[in-house]
């Protein structure tokens, strides 16, 4: 009855406006009339919903969007407490749990006095050039009051910025070297932090390899206006080739805290196909060195010339890798040879950004010649067992000693036999407080490998003469001699 009623008085008030609303526009002079269409019109635009909203996309243009990379950390540290519906993961070998808000959940954030509403959308997408027809566009939403509109631009997205870049900061901290990114690119990239204490200072290569890098490295950077010029991806390819244990990620780490960029560790055998491994690479951010570690156990790199004849693009889909043996691994990675090297050829040319590609291997021998030729990788550096400068430097790291009694003994001992830094640095390791005994042991060591060498070319030397020898080389890359006689 009540509602009838209610009804009823809606009506008769609607009823009463339209004659009020006629009467003024028969009685009152034009210009009464539009003052008064003005005052209402006012009336009305105050009436509305005020929020305004902002959507921050995953991919800008194709390309990753930054700032899209910064809300999602920033939200997932936010998010714990107020979100209702959560993902939670634990990225291999982190040590954080990994929070993510669910799609369509809001969480609500306070910044002077502004309320902002955020949340997390997917929407099926038809298709995209990049990022083939079957992936999802996915995106932030931000709704705020729009008084706050200048509030919004100029202080509160900056701040998200740096927040997310202190989270990833502290994250990078706690993790070391084991971290992988959370983001939802699958866990393929590993990120390696910032502080790793490996620099040109304390890595051991010969001082003319180290000014050599350093050089090429600052002309590299300072060269932006020459890539721009030539119309060429502001990028380089570094190959880092020589027996495990001879310092190849220690160099990648000196490089990277050289020239403070970012580290991206691409795990080229979890990415599922050349589509995947093209946005992996968009995503990464300017500044940034991306390592390939193992090139060679990665895909099989070596089998280009036989799949390459009369085979398009799709056809040269490589299901294979290979352990550090040369085994071949499970199937199931089809990242083609020609995705790696389109991607070394340029793919970057329009992201701006400088960025060094970093391959590494302990058998450059496997590696096909088109991955070698000028222009993919821009420098091949070797590195290769310790010599008595090299041994200077890790004394130096780890002992704190320049000079030793024993050093002139190291010095030719080192002329003979083949230690790796990272056998020498074993040995030193947690020697600080005894030096003798850390040169002591080196010496030993280095002596007993001696008489292994010579005990060898002794067999070698016996199994010659009955003709049963067969030379095989150690993946150390130490020469062996194994007798395979009956
Ligand atoms: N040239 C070097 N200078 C200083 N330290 C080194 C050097 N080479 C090796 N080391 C020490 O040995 C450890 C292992 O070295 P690193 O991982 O850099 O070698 P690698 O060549 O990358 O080996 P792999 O091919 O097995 O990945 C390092 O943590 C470091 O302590």
């Amino acid at each position: 009855m009540e509602i009838l009623l209610d009804w009823k008085s809606i009506g008769s008030l609607l009823a009463t406006l339209m004659f009020i609303r006629t009467a003024l526009r028969d009685f009152l002079p034009p210009e009464a009339n539009l003052v008064l269409q003005r005052f209402f019109k006012t009336i009305l635009t105050y009436l509305q919903p005020k929020t305004i909203s902002m959507s921050i996309e995953e991919y800008d243009d194709s390309y990753s969007n930054d700032l899209y990379d910064s809300v999602r950390t920033y939200l997932g540290s936010k998010c714990f407490f107020s979100a209702k519906d959560l993902k939670v993961s634990k990225p291999k070998n982190s040590k954080e749990f990994a929070f993510t808000m669910n799609t369509d959940q809001a969480f609500e954030d306070v910044f002077k006095g502004c309320r902002i509403n955020w949340s997390f959308h997917i929407e099926k997408k038809t298709s995209d050039e990049y990022s083939g027809s079957d992936d999802d566009k996915k995106y932030f939403k931000l709704c705020f009051h729009n008084d706050y509109k200048e509030l919004i631009r100029s202080e509160y997205l900056p701040h998200v910025v740096k927040e997310a870049e202190v989270i990833k900061f502290k994250n990078r901290e706690r993790n070391l070297f084991t971290n992988r990114s959370v983001d939802d690119h699958g866990r393929l990239w590993s990120s390696v932090p910032f502080n790793h204490p490996s620099t040109f200072d304390t890595i051991a290569i010969s001082p003319v390899l180290k000014a050599e890098i350093k050089g090429d490295l600052e002309k590299f950077i300072s060269r932006r206006d020459y890539y721009t010029r030539v119309g060429r991806a502001w990028k380089r390819g570094y190959l880092l080739y020589g027996p495990p244990g001879t310092g190849k990620t220690s160099l990648i780490a000196s490089i990277a805290n050289f020239l403070e960029f970012d580290i991206y560790d691409l795990e080229l055998s979890s990415v599922s196909d050349n589509s995947q491994l093209r946005k992996l690479l968009i995503s990464t951010t300017n500044k940034s060195v991306i390592v390939v570690e193992d090139i060679d156990c990665s895909v099989d790199l070596s089998d280009r010339k036989k799949k390459d004849m009369n085979t398009d693009d799709d056809e040269l889909k490589l299901n294979v890798k290979k352990d550090k043996k040369g085994s071949y691994l499970s199937m199931g990675n089809s990242v083609s040879l020609s995705g790696v090297l389109n991607f070394i050829d340029g793919l970057w040319s329009s992201c701006g950004g400088e960025r060094l590609i970093i391959f590494t291997t302990n058998h450059k021998e496997k590696l096909d010649a088109a991955l070698l030729r000028p222009g993919r990788m821009d420098k091949h550096i070797n590195l290769s067992f310790c010599d008595y400068y090299s041994f200077r430097i890790l004394a130096r790291n780890y002992l704190l000693v320049e000079e030793h009694e024993t050093m002139k003994q190291v010095e030719e001992l080192l002329r003979v036999v083949k230690v790796t830094p990272a056998d020498v640095a074993e040995i030193l390791m947690g020697c600080d407080e005894d030096i003798d005994m850390g040169m002591r042991n080196v010496v030993r060591e280095m002596k007993k490998r001696l008489v292994v060498t010579k005990e060898k070319k002794k067999v070698v030397k016996n199994f010659e003469d009955e003709g049963v020898i067969q030379e095989e080389k150690l993946e150390n890359g130490e020469e062996i001699v194994e007798s395979h006689g009956s």
